[in-house]
């Protein structure tokens, strides 16, 4: 699918304006918020399970099923959500974002909350994020960073998308830790938005990204 890039509305900074469908966040049912984290569940119990094979081909098929169930109605592609940042204000993003939509049970679900400095968020993995032996897998942990940092970019600024990214990996980061992910702006350009970040376990740095971040809307 190609997003119109011409706006449809006086109104650019809504998705909608370029034929995006936009939902907030809380209108979501809890229904539908149960069945992902169930799913996500699900996906971690698939990579880890030592079951016979008779339970395997009888969850296999019981999966088949449901999914078929589910596709009789699906989203449109780009389909954006409006979600709070914890301090009265909104940002938006796509609804199945791999690293924290909504909707998709394979995204960890990376909440970010405005603070003084940027945005801040903290996030629990589990086995479906392993690289090395109990750690998180390098290309999540750059993932995971260049969503804080273009979150932080749009939130400070205004959507854009990464051009550059580096990943200093400084230490291993554990699976099954509470990770803080921290994210700021360094400085503006016009389009140019430097942006850096941050994951600490246990208050000890085990990652530090660099980005720039290039604006779609050129009013800087
Ligand atoms: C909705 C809000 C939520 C946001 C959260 C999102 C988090 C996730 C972010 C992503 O994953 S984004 C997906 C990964 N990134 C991409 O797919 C981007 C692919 N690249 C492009 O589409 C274009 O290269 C890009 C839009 C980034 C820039 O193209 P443009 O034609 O608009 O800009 P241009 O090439 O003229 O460059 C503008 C300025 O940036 C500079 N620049 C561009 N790329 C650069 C680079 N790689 N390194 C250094 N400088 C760079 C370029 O030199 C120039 O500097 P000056 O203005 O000073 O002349």
């Amino acid at each position: 699918m190609t997003v119109n890039t011409q706006p449809v509305t006086e109104s650019p900074d809504d998705p909608r304006a370029f034929g995006l469908p936009l939902v907030d966040a809380h209108s979501l049912p809890a229904e539908l918020r149960t069945l992902v984290s169930r799913v996500h569940d699900l996906v971690d119990a698939v990579a880890n399970t030592e079951v016979d094979t008779d339970t395997l081909a009888e969850t296999a098929a019981t999966v088949e099923g449901l999914t078929d169930r589910l596709n009789v109605a699906r989203r449109q592609i780009g389909a954006m959500v409006r979600r709070e940042l914890g301090d009265g204000t909104t940002m938006v993003g796509t609804i199945t974002n791999i690293v924290e939509g909504e909707t998709n049970p394979a995204a960890p679900q990376l909440f970010l909350d405005r603070t003084d400095e940027g945005l801040r968020a903290e996030v629990t993995l589990n086995t479906i994020y392993q690289g090395p032996p109990g750690l998180v897998h390098g290309g999540w942990i750059a993932a995971m960073l260049d969503q804080a940092v273009g979150s932080v970019s749009a939130v400070e600024t205004s959507p854009g998308l990464t051009a550059n990214l580096e990943i200093d990996y400084r230490r291993p980061t554990p699976l099954f830790t509470p990770l803080e992910i921290t994210s700021w702006v360094e400085r503006v350009e016009g389009r140019k938005v430097f942006v850096a970040g941050r994951i600490r376990a246990h208050g000890q740095v085990t990652a530090e990204a660099t980005a720039l971040m290039i604006r779609v809307e050129a009013d800087g």
